[in-house]
């Protein structure tokens, strides 16, 4: 984080596993997943389950002399992957690598569904356009719009190695987080999402068209979705793969299969390559014959959305001025 005083304070300390950050809502740590594509910052409260709160940081509001209760406000939201949560609202203090915001809205969970008890956070901090923001019957800012106007720059980028310690850089770019020069594509934000045009690909050498197509930028999504035809001329390179309704999705050998690459337009001019290597998420089944995809259908429509698996690849830059995404190989 670099402040206006310059006062440059390391990059956020960034645990590969779920993508945690630790930061602090009232000098409380926890550890949240940074979400570019949501709106709410939400935490587990005490009134969840014992069963839930089991293995997580809890914020307790009444330990916090800055929390302020937002009355008769409540928030519910539903991710794309079928998870969700909701809750009631206060406002507190959340610093993030040295930026302070006071009165930021601090959403309260007493319900979560299931995926969210198991994988080990603390709660969600959404990175993308307030516009989406689920808080009800007054719309709530995120951290970064509530924290841009005193950021050196109206930007954070979020490094996310593969099996390696990764950072978010809030207000400026870490040269020692990505090569050569980024390039940047035009955001549309009118759906709240960082939000480019993606209008073909290429895989195995051939260039296809995707009209009308998008893509999102999102950091809470872990693999790359895309629309059905790519998705099947994707897999067309691969030997043996099938689209398996048992195993959730499309899956290949785990033996003998070299993956090829996967180049996705991002605005009007430059492709992203995610090299092939990055495109086999796990074994998809006990046996480890059978190894499920990085790449799986988005389900309809035309707006993909490239996942951690891209951000495997490339740094990614959301900034605000624009509003534009940039990315440059890591
Ligand atoms: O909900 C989405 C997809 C928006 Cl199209 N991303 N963010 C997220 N957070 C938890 C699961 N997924």
């Amino acid at each position: 984080l670099k402040k206006r005083q310059d006062t440059s304070t390391p990059a956020v300390p960034y645990q590969q596993v779920e993508y945690l950050v630790n930061i602090a809502v009232a000098g409380q740590k926890l550890n949240l997943d940074f979400d570019t594509g949501s709106a709410d910052l939400w935490v587990f409260s005490d009134s969840l389950p014992a069963s839930s709160k089991k293995g997580h940081n809890i914020y307790t509001p009444s330990s916090s002399p800055s929390y302020k209760v937002l009355s008769g406000h409540k928030w519910s939201i539903a991710y794309a992957d079928g998870s969700g949560a909701s809750g009631t609202v206060g406002t507190d203090t959340v610093t993030i690598g040295g930026t302070s915001v006071t009165n930021q809205a601090v959403e309260l969970a007493d319900r979560i569904s299931s995926s969210f008890v198991t994988d080990g956070l603390d709660g969600l901090l959404g990175l993308s356009f307030s516009s989406i923001n689920t808080v009800k019957p007054t719309q709530q800012k995120t951290w970064f719009d509530n924290a841009k106007a005193s950021l050196s720059s109206p930007l954070f980028a979020a490094y996310l190695p593969f099996n390696a310690n990764g950072a978010y850089d809030f207000g400026y770019l870490d040269s020692a987080h990505y090569s050569g020069t980024p390039v940047y594509a035009p955001v549309d934000d009118t759906n709240g999402f960082w939000e480019v045009a993606s209008t073909s690909y290429k895989v195995g050498g051939t260039t296809h068209s995707l009209p009308g197509n998008t893509g999102i930028l999102d950091t809470g999504t872990t693999l790359a979705l895309m629309v059905d035809s790519a998705v099947s001329a994707y897999y067309a390179q691969v030997s043996g793969a099938v689209n398996s309704r048992s195993l959730g999705g499309w899956v290949f050998p785990c033996k003998g299969t070299t993956l090829p690459d996967l180049s996705v337009r991002l605005g009007p001019t430059n492709y992203a390559t995610i090299p092939g290597k990055l495109l086999n998420f796990q074994p998809a089944d006990a046996s480890g014959t059978q190894c499920y995809g990085g790449l799986q259908s988005v389900g309809g429509g035309t707006m993909n959305v490239y996942g951690d698996v891209f951000f495997n690849a490339f740094y990614g830059i959301f900034d605000a001025n624009g509003p534009r995404f940039g990315f440059a190989p890591l």
